[in-house]
């Protein structure tokens, strides 16, 4: 099988985007794995899939696969990257483009300096919804590891995020804290793991370890569930600027059954085609 794809990145979350509307598209585990592999693929982060939707209110179907081969609910720098690549290749006019997801529907909305904002939705903060066993919602929760007591922000924006507050990103042991707490017995599907640093009420410096990808030099629905993390516990106002290693969005979100928005870059790198 030939795929034509296109790299892409967010601030350095890369992507393999594919169109599976005008080609024939088969993807297992196996092969997702053999894509995204950086010596012996193409290499990335997350493969997207523009697919057909399957209800007429929507433009399209927004598929996301993480580079260990799962597939998963959301992914905020794709999402900004899909509205490019849809638009750039002309499969739509439109400049608010409606996709599903497997977890919802979102909208992302080009703007003219060729930024994008994505409407997340709503965040989840119900443990169960999460899914975080924990007795009660709270702002933030303990939770244990190998003796060491953390303590966590848990919100889902589609997927599943745990967010620390440390006291430096820089020294943040993001590789070791992240792949233990990733999958952390109290997170049924495994987590993302953020860690916050608060710069001041408006502006947070944030590494993100990915679930099924390792650190990325970004996460957007990491940067979104780390404001309404800080915000619940009344660390953030309701604009901040999330700086990630790759470079900063800016995530908006007004309170608790308000939408999280998401404005930030979309680059494509080029056009190729693999043969798997
Ligand atoms: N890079 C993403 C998130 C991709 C999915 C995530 N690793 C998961 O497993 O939920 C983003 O920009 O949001």
């Amino acid at each position: 099988m030939r795929l034509k794809f296109t790299k892409m990145h967010g601030l350095g979350n890369d992507f393999v985007v594919i169109d599976a509307i005008s080609q024939r598209v088969l993807l297992d585990e196996k092969r997702v794995r053999a894509i995204a592999d950086r010596r012996f693929g193409v290499g990335c982060d997350q493969i997207l899939l523009v697919e057909i939707p399957s209800s007429p209110d929507v433009d399209f179907r927004y598929r996301i696969f993480n580079a260990d081969g799962s597939e998963v609910e959301n992914c905020g720098n794709g999402a900004r990257c899909f509205a490019k690549f849809v638009t750039d290749r002309k499969l739509t006019g439109r400049s608010s483009i409606r996709v599903e997801t497997a977890n919802g529907k979102m909208t992302l909305h080009l703007q003219n300096n060729g930024e994008v904002t994505v409407d997340m939705g709503i965040p989840v903060l119900n443990p169960e919804h999460i899914p975080f066993t924990a007795a009660e919602q709270a702002t933030h929760y303990p939770l244990e590891h190998n003796g060491i007591q953390y303590t966590i922000g848990a919100v889902s924006m589609g997927n599943p995020h745990a967010v620390l507050t440390v006291g430096s990103t820089e020294t943040a042991e993001v590789e070791t804290i992240g792949a233990a707490i990733e999958t952390h017995p109290r997170f049924p599907k495994r987590v993302n793991v953020g860690f916050m640093e608060v710069i001041h009420r408006g502006e947070i410096n944030l590494r993100v370890f990915e679930r099924g990808a390792g650190e990325t030099l970004a996460c957007g629905t990491g940067a979104c569930a780390a404001v309404v993390a800080g915000c619940l516990q009344n660390l953030l106002d309701s604009n901040v600027k999330v700086n990630l290693p790759g470079g900063s969005l800016t995530i908006q979100w007004q309170g608790p059954d308000t939408p999280v928005l998401m404005t930030g870059p979309a680059t494509t790198v080029y056009h190729g085609q693999i043969r798997l």
